[in-house]
């Protein structure tokens, strides 16, 4: 059981950043202020002591409050804006040394929340303390502090928008199908199972197409792979241009497409396929012929599994491939 909790645990952190970011950051500030908060005990400076304590407490509670409701977002700007406010006032109350925590925490902010967020917090941060702290009297110390709070800042800024694009185009390249710009297969599935839930829950309907392209291995041996990669591109875009934001595409295999439309009844989903095969007639050309495409379309019935639903949809397709292609088949016609 506790080794199961584990696993969960450990997968969390694994696959959700923002969490894994307050987790971290919590642990490290605990670590760091604890021990201070006895030394100031300790010397009894009973205020610094007690601010310590609620900085930690603080940051606890909003590291609990993260794993508990999955809310990093909230949980995240909520700290940043907590570790600032705690900086300002230990910034104040311990004279020469407590402006230095204000460095870890203009770079946590950037980490927690968003950029935008993050720069005015600092400044907000990096003004409070130029006003209320006592130990920076002369202009060079002023200007020394605030120099290098920008400087680290606008580090922090660069560093984190580095790392927010490539965590983009890691999520992206694991979504994508990298010659079309679909989504690719894994997508798809998380999607109908997402749809079947959605429609379980609050009785959304959703339509389901299968588009294959006719005879595209005689394309590709005639006129060469290439041309059979703009072919697919080109696909994409006029499924994409025709149907609406709501639709998902999905590259199911090589040369065969599945789409996902939400809120489509029979007659809206039986619009949406006869008005795609004209276009792919008029518009997908190889050079000696138009391309065609034959497809596949279900409704997602009530109760029904996810592969239950493709699975009808796939055996439409196959029938339009029989009945000799550049054919429709709607599966709920039957
Ligand atoms: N250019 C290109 N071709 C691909 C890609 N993926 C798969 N194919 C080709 O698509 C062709 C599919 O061939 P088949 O499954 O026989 O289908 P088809 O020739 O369209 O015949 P029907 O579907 O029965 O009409 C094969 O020649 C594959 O090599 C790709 O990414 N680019």
């Amino acid at each position: 059981m506790a080794t199961m909790k584990l696993k969960v645990m450990t997968e969390r952190l694994r696959t959700d950043f923002q969490l894994s970011i307050i987790t971290l950051l919590g642990a490290a500030a605990i670590f760091g202020i604890v021990p201070f908060a006895f030394y100031r005990f300790l010397e009894h400076n009973y205020l610094a002591g007690f601010t310590d304590a609620i900085i930690s407490l603080g940051i606890v509670i909003n590291v609990v409050y993260a794993w508990y409701t999955g809310e990093t977002e909230r949980s995240g700007f909520v700290l940043a804006v907590f570790c600032c406010i705690a900086a300002v006032v230990i910034s104040s109350l311990l004279v020469n040394v407590g402006h230095m925590w204000v460095y870890p925490v203009l770079v946590a902010t950037f980490f927690l929340t968003r950029p935008t967020a993050a720069i005015l917090l600092n400044t907000a941060t990096i003004v409070s303390i130029v006003i209320y702290t006592t130990s920076l009297q002369s202009t060079e110390s002023l200007f020394a502090f605030f120099t290098t709070c920008v400087v680290v800042s606008a580090c922090a800024f660069i560093f984190a928008l580095r790392n927010e694009h490539q965590r983009e185009e890691m999520a992206n390249l694991a979504r994508l199908d990298p010659l079309t710009g679909a989504r690719n297969r894994r997508s798809m599935d998380d999607a109908l199972k997402l749809a079947v839930s959605t429609a379980e829950r609050v009785g959304t309907t959703y339509a389901l197409v299968i588009l294959d392209l006719d005879y595209f291995k005689r394309i590709n041996d005639k006129h060469g792979h290439s041309l059979g990669d703009d072919i697919l591109i080109h696909l994409t875009r006029l499924v994409d241009d025709s149907t609406r934001q709501t639709d998902q595409l999905f590259r199911f295999g090589g040369e065969e497409f599945v789409l996902l439309m939400p809120g489509v009844d029979l007659q809206g989903m039986k619009a949406v396929v006869y008005s795609l095969r004209q276009k792919i007639r008029y518009k997908l050309r190889s050079p000696d012929s138009p391309v065609t495409a034959s497809f596949g379309a279900a409704l997602l019935h009530e109760g029904e599994t996810w592969e239950s639903w493709l699975k009808r949809a796939d055996d439409a397709l196959y029938r339009a491939k029989d009945a000799g292609r550049d054919c429709i088949i709607i599966d709920d016609e039957d």
